[in-house]
């Protein structure tokens, strides 16, 4: 049975697509095929020679961005670009701003049907120990947009998604003056709308830790409804695997089964 998990955060740039890469990683290194889905992104450029290279299924020119680039680099399946990111939009503004400029109707369906494609089995990038050629994901992860309210028009945020799903939550706490409250709107939100908040993760975003970074971290865990599962310091290169512990604490947040798992 395929497992998904939805990453959150507190702010636009809190470090979701940091994290979620760093989570593909540690769920494949616990043997898990791991693939992203960025179902909406506001900010895009024309895809270069490399991404035409790296990127399934896109053309020289294509509008790609960046968050789901990095997604799909780190995924081990290839899956056609427009199914990991169905809708991409040009400007790096609110994205139901960006789908009424340029005309288009953001809908849940359209969602819907590139996760039923994520679904599907894909080819291996390298083939796995056993010889596999292709397989389906084992988990997905899925990067939001901005934070938990962000809308995508007049009627529905991405949240709305993630809650008809039932899909866990996890929160990205970005570092910085603010984020006791950023966070703990957030998770009350995420609890109030009924989705299963499963945990949160403390980002470093900056060179220099925060001020009171250590008294702010101790704030949160005693006042934030969900355990905290990692802390991630600042590694602007470095989107490695988890620490094992923490990797343990993924899993059983996510509910993923290693036994299961294909690779
Ligand atoms: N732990 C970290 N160490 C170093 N750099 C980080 C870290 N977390 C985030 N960053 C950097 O901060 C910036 C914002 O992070 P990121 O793009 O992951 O945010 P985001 O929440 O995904 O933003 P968006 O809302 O646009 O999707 C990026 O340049 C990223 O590389
Ligand atoms: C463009 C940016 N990087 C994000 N992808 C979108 C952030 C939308 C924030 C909307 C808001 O909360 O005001
Ligand atoms: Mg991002």
């Amino acid at each position: 049975m395929m497992k998904c998990v939805f990453v959150t955060g507190t702010d636009t740039d809190c470090g979701k697509t940091h994290v979620v890469v760093s989570i593909i990683k540690s769920l494949q290194e616990e043997c898990l095929l791991t693939c992203g889905f960025k179902p909406i992104a506001s900010g895009a450029r024309a895809a270069s020679k490399a991404d035409v290279q790296s990127l399934h299924a896109v053309a020289l020119g294509d509008m790609v961005n960046e968050d789901a680039v990095r997604l799909s680099n780190a995924s081990q399946l290839n899956i056609p670009y427009a199914t990991l990111n169905p809708y991409c939009l040009e400007p790096a503004i609110a994205p139901h701003v960006a789908a009424l400029e340029a005309g288009i109707e953001v809908s849940h369906t359209e969602f819907d049907a590139a996760f039923e494609r994520l679904r599907h089995t894909h080819a291996l990038k390298t083939p796995i120990h056993n010889g596999k050629q292709s397989a389906q994901p084992d988990v997905v992860v899925v990067e939001g947009a901005g934070g938990w309210c962000v809308p995508l028009n007049p009627r529905e945020t991405i949240a709305d998604w993630a809650v008809a799903h039932n899909m866990p939550v996890i929160i990205v706490v970005g570092l910085k003056l603010g984020c006791i409250n950023h966070a703990l709107l957030t998770a009350q939100a995420v609890l109030a709308s009924g989705a299963p908040l499963v945990g949160w993760v403390a980002n470093q975003v900056s060179a220099q830790p925060m001020s009171r970074q250590a008294e702010t971290l101790a704030y949160l865990e005693a006042h934030m409804p969900v355990e905290r599962l990692v802390t991630l310091g600042y590694s602007p290169d470095d989107t490695s695997a988890w620490p094992a512990p923490a990797r343990q604490r993924l899993i059983k947040a996510i509910g993923c089964n290693r036994a299961e798992a294909s690779a």
